[in-house]
Order: structure tokens, then C-alpha cells, then sequence
């Protein structure tokens, strides 16, 4: 290649027609851009204005992949200023319709690494070869199991890797070229994709198991030898391994996974919030986790770990936790339950129905809980009977639909408040124009662990922690649920998506300073702020 090309087709070093005079001369790049030189607001303003001809969703989508594959400064300066009208582009929801198609649409890797079930040995070799000389700090890898709540998309789901990095960028300034989108392709059990010519990953069932885990220990194994400092965010892992991995690595690495500990931390701050608002106390509240997976119980531990921190006896916390999963109320003798599970169930003696437990509106009516969290991927499993029967018992019922993509949700914010009369307390993990109901604008806030990752990740890795630990993760909650203001009619139970990079730099900052406390930090980091500003990148050429 040209050293015109080889610039012009680096996505971290191109700048286009922003390359002065002096730097096409110095690069050799005279002749090989138009005449004219631009600055970075004046590429953003004519690509905005190209984006906004595009439609709404996935078309939308892709002609920002090919900004971001062209320009990174470009993407991420053009994304800073239209966060909240690109966030749900760039991810959830139109995200879940880009895996459904990505092999399909397939036109380029987006610097993703790769790795096979059938070839375990390569794998240091391919992260190197995607890595490509870059100093990696932080890796999001999938391995496409249970993307969202759509189920396995085998090496499509590759997208949530990238788009969850994207967010970490816009939102964090983590720098672009120091991260790493990883897809473990272990197969897929998803008929459609076998039987589709197109599809791109390995055309097999999926692999579970001892070799399964041997492609996973040979990925850690190879990061930890290529790149030492990184931390390592596991998404979408399947219910049955992403519990297990996690505890596998965490006292040892620095390693996150987000359904369970982010979306746990998230809920745990919009519960906070929600208390702020009706000025009530988490000790008299009863929880119901409907969906008790990766991300139903990480919520409850996040939300058990805080009335303990608050004094509660750990049995008497236990008891202010009812889950039902697909086999209604889960008791101690309900058959297959997980290991997470298992933590949290209930007698059949404090039922005088016990056996007819079977569906949430049987538990709801028997348990009269306080705060309900969906994560059951049931669309309109929150019905309007359910959510009244609730509403009857509670003063400012505190309800979480939480699973994604849109098509998904439980239940939808304009409904849950009009069958509570505007009492409800809600925040949703898609986002949610405003609500006026009753002459009051009700502001709905995003309980998306996307709002928080990436003040986890830039916390740590600015600190330089060795692992991320429950400390750590209920500092952020805490420091999340400060910014809200409870008093404010209508208000949202989170801070908003517009002030993102805000309350991400803070929270970091919080979570930063709690490994320092800890002695978690690296040698020589003992300013907070400071860790966190340093690392901190910016668009800009
Ligand atoms: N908003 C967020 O930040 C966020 C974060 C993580 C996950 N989620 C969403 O939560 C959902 C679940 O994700 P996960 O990672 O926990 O998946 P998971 O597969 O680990 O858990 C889903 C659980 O729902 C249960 N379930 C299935 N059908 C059910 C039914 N009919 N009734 C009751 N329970 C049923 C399953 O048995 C399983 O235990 C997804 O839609 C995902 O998008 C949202
Ligand atoms: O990806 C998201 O939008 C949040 C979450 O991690 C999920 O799996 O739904
Ligand atoms: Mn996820």
C-alpha cells in the first residue's frame, strides 16, 4: 500500500479533508484529498446533515459504521454532539436489527478479533492480528449466546461488542484505539443461521462444555500474555456460563461482566432513586425479580449486598426477595434451579396456595411486592391486571421493564401510568420520549446498563485496579443516584442520557477512588480525578 492509502484507510490516523496543507505535504497525501481543507465541526455539521437524509433505524445505522470505519475522531465528535438521538442507533434497540442481519450485511470485521472453537490453538495469534500492534486496555468480548433478550446469534452477535465499546468511548473518552471487540465462536443453536447461506460463524451447534471452556481460558490466558492491563467485559454469555466465568476470573483479573453486575448496578441506583422520590426506605421494600437470569439475579444480589451494607441480618434480607422464572415462584424444592438462584428462594409454608404459585399474576396477588423488575424477555408480561393488583398495595410502586430490545418490554411507561393513576415510579432499559399524563411531564429514565459500564470500566482501568469488586460496583450505584433530583415533578428515577459524559466522568471518578481506598490501584495512583481526566480522550484532531 501507499503511505496515501495506508493513512487514509486507518480509521484511527485518517482525518480526511481535514488534513492541513502542511500535513498532506509532510504524509504525501498532496493530490490524494480535494483541494479544499476542513475543519473537524465543519465534517460534522455535512455528515449530520447526510445522516439526517437517511432512515430512521438500521440504514441509519449503517451509514454511521461507515463514518466510525472511516474517521474514528470524525464518529466520535459527530456521536458527542447528537448523543441522545444517536445512542439509540448506535445501540439499543436499532442494535438488535443489525445483529439479526450482520451477516447478511456483512461488509467489514469493524477491527473485531475472532476467535474459533474448532481452532483453540490460533487464539493468541488471531487477538494479536486484530490487536494490531495497538496497546489494548479494554476488551468487550461475546460469544453470542443470549444477545439481549433475542436469544444466540453466533458470530453476528459480534455487533454488541462493538456497539457496547462505542458507548464506552461516547460516553467515557475511553480511547478508541485502545480497545478490542471479540467474538467467541463456539457454534450457534439458532436453526435460522445454520440454514442461511449467508451466515458467517462456524456452521455447527454450539459447543458447551469442557472444550467450550477451553476456548475461554485460552482467550484469558492470551490477553493476560498480549495485553496485561486490560480489563476484560463479558456480554451476553449464556445463563449457564456467564455466572461461572465470572467467578472464575474476578478475584483474580480485572474483569466485569455486564448483565449480572451492570445491570445490577443500574437497577440497584434506579431503585435508590425511586426512594429518593417517594421518600420511602429500601428495608420495607419487597422485591419481585421477574426472569430470574443473568441479569434478574444480579439485581438481586446488588440489591440483597445493599441492605446488608445498611445492617440488615443477611436471612432477614433474603427474605425481602420473591423470583419467578418460567416456573413460577421459586421455592427450595423447585426442580432445576441455578446456582444463583438457589440463594434466594422461598417455603411453601408461608403460602397457604403455594402450589398455585405458577405465574406472576398468582405471586404478584400473594406477595403484594413493592418493586418489580422485568427481565423475562416476555413482552407484556407486566399486564394491566398485574400492575393494578400491585398498585392497590403500594403507595409509589416502583416498576422496571427491563428487557430489550424494544419489542421485548414487559410493559411500556405510558401504560404503567395510566393504570396507577401517575403513582408508578419507572425507568425502562430502551429509551422513552416524556410522558404527560394528568397535566404532569413524567420523565422516564434508562435503566440500561449502558449508563454505568462505562464508568465502571474507565474507574478501573484509570485507577489501574486488579479486579473490580462489589466496593467498587455499589459506589457507582451510589454516586449514580445522587445526581437525580427527587423533588422535581415528574422526575426520572436516573440522570438522563443528554448528560452522559457528565456523570460518567463522575461516577468514575468514584469508583476510581474506591479501588485507591481499597488498595486496588496501581502503584503511584492516588488522585482519583486526576486518573480519570488523564485517560480521558477526546475527539479531536
Ligand atoms: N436494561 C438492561 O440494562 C438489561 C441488562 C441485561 C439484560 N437485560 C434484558 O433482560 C432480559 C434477560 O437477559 P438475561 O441476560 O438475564 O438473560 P437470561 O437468559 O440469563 O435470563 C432470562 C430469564 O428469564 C427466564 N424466563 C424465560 N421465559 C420466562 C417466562 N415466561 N416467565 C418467567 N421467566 C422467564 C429464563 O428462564 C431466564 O432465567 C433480556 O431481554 C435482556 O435484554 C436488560
Ligand atoms: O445491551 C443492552 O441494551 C443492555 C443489556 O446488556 C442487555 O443485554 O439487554
Ligand atoms: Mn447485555
Amino acid at each position: 500500500m501507499t503511505n496515501a492509502s495506508s493513512i487514509l484507510n486507518n480509521a484511527f490516523l485518517n482525518k480526511g479533508t481535514a488534513f492541513t496543507k502542511a500535513e498532506r505535504k509532510q504524509l504525501g497525501l498532496t493530490g490524494a484529498l480535494p483541494a479544499r481543507v476542513q475543519t473537524l465541526a465543519e465534517q460534522e455539521k455535512q455528515t449530520y446533515a447526510q445522516f439526517k437524509t437517511k432512515h430512521p433505524g438500521l440504514e441509519q445505522r449503517q451509514f454511521l459504521m461507515d463514518i466510525f470505519n472511516t474517521n474514528r475522531t470524525l464518529f466520535f465528535y459527530l456521536m458527542g454532539q447528537h448523543i441522545v438521538e444517536m445512542m439509540p442507533i448506535v445501540y439499543d434497540p436499532v442494535i438488535a436489527d443489525s445483529i439479526e442481519q450482520y451477516s447478511d450485511i456483512f461488509v467489514q470485521p469493524q477491527g473485531a478479533a475472532f476467535l474459533s472453537v474448532d481452532d483453540i490453538a490460533s487464539t493468541k495469534e488471531r487477538l494479536a492480528n486484530a490487536a494490531d500492534g495497538r496497546d489494548i486496555r479494554l476488551i468487550v468480548v461475546t460469544d453470542g449466546e443470549a444477545i439481549l433478550g433475542i436469544g444466540d446469534w453466533g458470530v453476528n452477535g459480534v455487533d454488541i461488542s462493538v456497539g457496547k465499546l462505542m458507548v464506552y468511548t461516547a460516553a467515557a473518552g475511553i480511547d478508541p484505539s485502545q480497545v478490542l471487540a471479540v467474538s467467541l465462536d463456539a457454534g450457534t443453536n439458532n436453526e435460522e443461521l445454520l440454514n442461511d447461506p449467508n451466515y458467517l460463524g462456524l456452521r455447527h451447534p454450539r459447543v458447551k462444555g469442557k472444550k467450550y471452556h477451553q476456548l475461554v481460558d485460552a482467550f484469558m490466558d492470551a490477553t493476560e500474555e498480549l495485553f496485561p492491563k486490560a480489563l476484560v467485559h463479558f456480554e451476553d454469555l449464556g445463563r449457564d456460563n456467564a455466572l461461572d466465568i465470572l467467578q472464575q476470573y474476578q478475584t483474580k483479573r480485572p474483569v466485569f461482566n455486564d448483565d449480572i453486575q451492570g445491570t445490577g448496578i443500574i437497577c440497584l441506583a434506579g431503585v435508590l432513586g425511586a426512594l429518593k422520590i417517594s421518600k420511602e426506605k429500601l428495608a420495607d421494600q419487597k422485591f419481585l425479580t421477574f426472569g430470574a437470569g443473568n441479569a434478574g439475579m444480579g439485581i438481586a444480589n446488588m440489591l440483597y449486598d445493599e441492605l446488608v451494607r445498611q445492617g440488615m441480618d443477611p436471612d432477614e434480607a433474603r427474605r425481602h426477595f420473591y423470583l419467578v422464572d418460567v416456573q413460577g415462584l421459586l421455592f427450595n424444592d423447585t426442580p432445576d434451579l441455578t446456582p444463583a438462584q438457589k440463594e434466594f428462594t422461598r417455603d411453601r409454608s408461608e403460602f397457604a396456595n403455594a402450589d398455585e404459585l405458577t405465574n406472576l399474576a398468582a405471586v404478584v396477588k400473594a406477595v403484594h411486592p413493592t418493586v418489580m423488575i422485568g427481565t423475562s424477555k416476555q413482552p407484556g408480561a407486566f399486564t394491566e391486571e398485574i400492575v393494578k393488583e400491585m398498585a392497590a398495595h403500594t403507595k409509589r410502586p416502583i416498576i422496571f421493564p427491563i428487557s430489550n430490545p424494544t419489542k421485548l418490554l414487559e410493559a411500556r411507561p405510558a401504560d404503567l401510568l395510566k393504570w396507577t393513576d401517575g403513582r408508578v415510579l419507572t425507568a425502562t432499559g430502551v429509551p422513552f420520549d416524556d410522558i404527560t399524563y394528568n397535566n404532569t411531564t413524567y420523565t422516564i429514565g434508562q435503566a440500561n446498563n449502558a449508563l454505568v459500564y462505562p464508568a465502571v470500566g474507565m474507574g478501573a482501568i484509570a485507577a489501574g485496579a486488579s479486579q473490580v469488586n462489589e466496593k467498587m460496583l455499589a459506589a457507582a450505584a451510589y454516586a449514580l443516584s445522587d445526581i437525580i433530583d427527587p423533588n422535581a415533578a415528574g422526575a426520572a428515577v436516573l440522570p438522563p442520557v443528554a448528560r452522559l459524559e457528565e456523570f460518567t466522568a463522575k461516577v468514575a471518578s468514584v469508583v476510581a477512588q474506591s479501588a485507591i481506598d481499597q488498595g486496588l490501584a496501581a502503584k503511584g495512583v492516588t488522585d482519583a480525578k486526576k486518573a480519570v481526566l488523564v485517560h480521558k480522550w477526546t475527539p479531536a484532531y
